[in-house]
């Protein structure tokens, strides 16, 4: 390390540098390495987080959304291009059902704001709470989004109708009939100044060509948006629309599905599999580049240098780092098969980086300091499940479980997923067993990703700021030229911040049981032996248990044995 004070042109050596640390023969993970502060000569706000996705795209934030079926669909695809990010459309549906996810996000020029609710003209509105809280129900041809606008009823209306029985009344008798409307085609400011000016407390959009109501903004929203700190600038396509990925697979039938998602506008692929170094992908990766020269291909999953070096030949324009280290993983349980995060990170990045091929850091991220790890390690963005699966812009809806707000959240190698999809991969091969690479559970409200990606993004910066580095390919030439230090944290201090609970910080995860459990106390007592901060909160199928943070968990859960399948969620909640 060089001291930076004047005159002083000593080598100072303190810290390991990345070579060293990742060479004696441990695979780390995010939480297994701590970085030294090095030397601050700028502030955080300068800090540059513009980065590639892949060779030939751009993103102002280094964020994306993982193709699963609880995180990415056509809402989450918006908002995170509309922060400089981008979303990849999972595959679990059928081409034409992710082709229609692509067209909704690049169909919008802002993000979804509020979910808008739809009935039907013959419907009748029985209780206020219908209106969860929104301002207004829309009514449609077929009591559903994209279909033709027949009216609206506007809360304060409904409350003031004086009429007892309006529970049983149809809408159509009571409802504002061709009400005013915006195109789809606005801007957000567009749409907050006319809502501004015409003093209304929404205001329906209207596709202008199918005359379809697409969405419904309320002043409220609007209000609240503005309040959000500011994201990047909004990543675009060249078709000047939102940036969108989806994913794919390497079976025959991919190929036709990649044919409906490029017509849909699809910006990137991902072929998507936990172990990509195969026959099968790298056929898949030259027929891209073959049949769509213009497609940028992001191949995967890889963590060590010879799988990264096989489908950097093979022509790939990103890479997708991560096997085993995702939330609700269990490969490297049921495979032994796998790498530490960080370890991943580093290696197939010092490749990858040699043919200017960006490494995407998939799977591990809970919290902003696990994004800085990532992008300092070599990854040029972070891939994100758990992380964005509780805010609204996933899909699903809200359920109250164990006394607070929670959203599904699912492994795609969950027999659950498998069961559900597409799954031409495990179940269209009928003779072949079953084995679950996955887990399935919910994860805590975190509200919207327009909020807390900019406020994470701002931690980053913090980051990237005590290690000097004023931007990602900064933060990229410390790590390699040695004067980023890091260290190995010790069993001794994981054990101190297992054995002391963090105050404010509850860790609760979701444990998916192989068979019914209906043990509490004797499961409690075990996991009490095997990870003494655990809490049998709820038994059932799905055994919650809330623990105060601790780094061990998997290990102290994977200890109960008799049926216990894996772990799903570490969410935060404040006492
Ligand atoms: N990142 C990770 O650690 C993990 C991720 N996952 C996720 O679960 C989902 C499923 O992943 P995988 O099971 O790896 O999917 P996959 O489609 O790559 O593999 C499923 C099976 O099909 C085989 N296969 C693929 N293409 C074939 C072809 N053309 N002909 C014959 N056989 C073929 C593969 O060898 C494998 O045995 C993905 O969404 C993945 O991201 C699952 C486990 C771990
Ligand atoms: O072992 C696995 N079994 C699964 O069923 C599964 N589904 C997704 N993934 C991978 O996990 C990543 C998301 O991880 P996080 O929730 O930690 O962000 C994702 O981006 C995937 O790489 C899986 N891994
Ligand atoms: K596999």
């Amino acid at each position: 390390m060089y001291s930076v004070l004047a005159g002083a042109a000593q080598v100072i050596d303190d810290g390991f540098p990345a070579t060293k640390l990742f060479s004696q023969g441990y695979s780390y993970t995010y939480d297994d390495v701590i970085f030294l502060p090095h030397y601050i000569d700028f502030p955080a706000d300068s800090v540059r987080l513009d980065t590639k996705l892949t060779r030939n795209i751009q993103l102002s934030t280094p964020c994306v959304a993982s193709p699963m079926d609880t995180v990415t669909e056509s809402a989450m695809a918006a908002a995170l291009a509309h922060l400089g990010g981008v979303g990849i459309i999972h595959s679990n549906n059928s081409a034409s059902d992710q082709s229609a996810l692509i067209r909704a996000a690049k169909a919008r020029r802002f993000p979804s704001l509020s979910d808008p609710i739809v009935v039907s003209s013959s419907d009748s509105i029985a209780s206020v709470s219908e209106f969860g809280s929104s301002p207004c129900i829309l009514v449609t041809k077929t009591g559903a989004k994209n279909s033709g606008l027949l009216g609206v009823v506007s809360k304060s209306d409904w409350l003031a109708m004086d009429n007892v029985n309006n529970k049983e009344v149809r809408v159509s008798d009571y409802m504002v009939k061709s009400p005013v409307t915006v195109p789809s085609s606005y801007s957000f400011e567009d749409v907050a100044g006319y809502l501004a000016n015409s003093k209304l407390d929404f205001v329906a959009m209207v596709d202008e060509g199918s005359g379809e109501v697409v969405d419904v903004v309320a002043s409220a929203d609007v209000e609240r948006i503005k309040g959000y700190p500011r994201g990047g600038v909004p990543s675009l396509g060249a078709d000047g629309k939102f940036l969108v990925g989806a994913a794919i697979g390497t079976r025959e039938a991919d190929k036709e599905r990649l044919e409906h998602l490029v017509k849909a506008g699809a910006n990137v692929v991902v072929l998507d599999s936990s172990q990509g170094n195969s026959s099968y992908q790298i056929e898949m990766i030259k027929y891209v580049k073959r049949t769509y020269p213009e497609l940028d291909v992001i191949g995967g999953n890889v963590v060590t240098m010879y799988q990264a070096q096989n489908l950097i030949q093979a022509g790939v324009d990103g890479l997708r780092v991560g096997m085993g280290s995702g939330s609700i993983c269990t490969t490297q349980e049921v495979c032994a098969v796998g790498r530490g995060q960080a370890t991943a990170v580093y290696k197939v990045s010092s490749i990858a980086e040699q043919s200017g091929v960006p490494v995407i850091a998939d799977g591990g991220i809970s919290n902003s300091g696990h994004i800085v790890k990532a992008l300092v390690l070599g990854a040029s963005t972070v891939m994100m499940g758990s992380f964005l699966a509780g805010s609204n812009e996933a899909p699903g809806a809200y359920e109250f479980q164990g006394g607070r707000w929670v959203k599904k959240y699912r492994g795609m190698g969950s027999l659950e997923a498998m069961t559900k999809g597409s799954d031409a991969r495990y179940l269209g091969d009928k003779e072949k067993l079953k084995i679950a690479q996955g887990v399935v559970g919910a994860v805590a409200d975190k509200g919207s990703v327009l909020k807390f990606i900019p406020y994470s993004m701002q931690a980053v910066k913090q980051g990237l700021q005590d290690l000097g580095a004023s931007s990602l390919q900064s933060a990229h030439d410390l790590l390699r030229s040695g004067v980023l230090r890091l260290e190995q944290t010790t069993m001794d201090d994981l054990k101190t911040r297992r054995g002391t609970p963090r105050q404010g910080l509850i860790w609760s995860l979701v444990v998916e049981t192989v068979a019914p459990l209906r043990v509490p106390t004797r499961v409690a007592s075990r996991v009490a032996v095997a990870a003494p901060n655990l809490v049998v909160a709820e038994t059932g199928k799905l055994l919650v248990l809330t623990l105060v943070k601790s780094n061990k968990v998997r290990t102290g859960a994977a200890q109960i044995e008799g049926g216990v399948h894996g772990l799903v969620s570490y969410e935060k909640k404040s006492f």
